[in-house]
């Protein structure tokens, strides 16, 4: 059974068809692009599977339960976490509370426990910092722990929006264009990051990005919208070579 599956799924903004009749299966495991020109649908993609926008039509399971018309944080707790095109942290906490906010909704202790401070709340307390950190550790932030976010340089945002991401602990991660405002060489240890996040935490990932050689290194599958509508789909051997495409997005340099 496929983890996530897409069927016929639509969004209309007054009129104007986002995405149409998108169909979309990811199995587990897998580490799945979605790629197209400006405006093809993809950000309305992640907003109607993350339940940001109601669907006009169509369907979206996930692990065998439709989510259609779940509230996001819903969604999220079911398990699909993700990370936003245009940086959304909170700029002036801390680098650490920006990952223990997110964690929070994950530690066991009830409200009366909080509200009495009593033992247990210290114990979850005391987690989400470790948790937190750890996090921030792996993308390479802890020794940032304690500056303003809004001070970190943007490269340094992104890793620290995915480590946000993955605080709540996602089976499926959408990353929208993660590389997004990076050099080349950030770029390519971000690269290598995804493929470790994904096996380590036996993550699921769909990635949208515009920075090919991201895409077409790290990514099994590829899924290409344009106009809302999915014009090709399949490794990157076979989207590169795709004709659809090559008009569509690519242009006729990458041959
Ligand atoms: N909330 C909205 N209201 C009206 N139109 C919208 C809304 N959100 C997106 N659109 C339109 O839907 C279409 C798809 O937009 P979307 O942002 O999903 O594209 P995209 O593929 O993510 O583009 P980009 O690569 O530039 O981020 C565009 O024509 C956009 O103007």
């Amino acid at each position: 059974m496929a983890l996530l599956k897409v069927e016929k799924l639509s969004k209309s903004f007054s009129g104007l068809k986002a995405v149409s009749n998108l169909d979309m299966e990811i199995n587990k495991g897998e580490l799945i692009g979605l790629i197209g020109p400006n405006g093809a649908g993809k950000t309305t993609a992640f907003n109607l599977l993350t339940g940001v926008y109601l669907p006009t039509d169509g369907t979206i399971t996930f692990q065998g339960r439709k989510m259609n018309g779940l509230p996001p944080y819903k969604v999220s707790g079911h398990g699909i976490g993700r990370t936003f095109q245009n940086i959304r942290l909170f700029d002036d906490l801390t680098v650490l509370d920006n990952v223990k906010i997110a964690y929070h909704q994950h530690v066991s202790y009830n409200t009366l426990t909080g509200i009495l401070r009593l033992p247990g709340y210290f114990k979850g307390e005391e987690e989400i910092e470790e948790q937190s950190l750890k996090y921030l550790k792996i993308f390479d932030l802890d020794t940032k722990a304690d500056e303003l976010a809004k001070n970190l340089p943007y490269g340094q945002q992104r890793r620290l929006e995915i480590a946000r991401a993955l605080a709540t602990k996602p089976s499926l991660l959408l990353l929208d264009e993660p590389a997004a405002g990076m050099n080349p060489q950030e770029t390519h240890s971000l690269m290598e990051l995804i493929r470790w996040i994904r096996d380590e935490f036996n993550l699921t990932i769909l990635l949208i990005e515009h920075d090919m050689p991201l895409v077409m290194g790290v990514c099994e599958r590829i899924y290409v919208l344009d106009y809302g509508m999915v014009i090709a789909s399949g490794t990157p051997d076979e989207i590169k070579n795709n004709p659809k495409v090559i008009e569509a997005y690519l242009g006729e340099e990458t041959i």
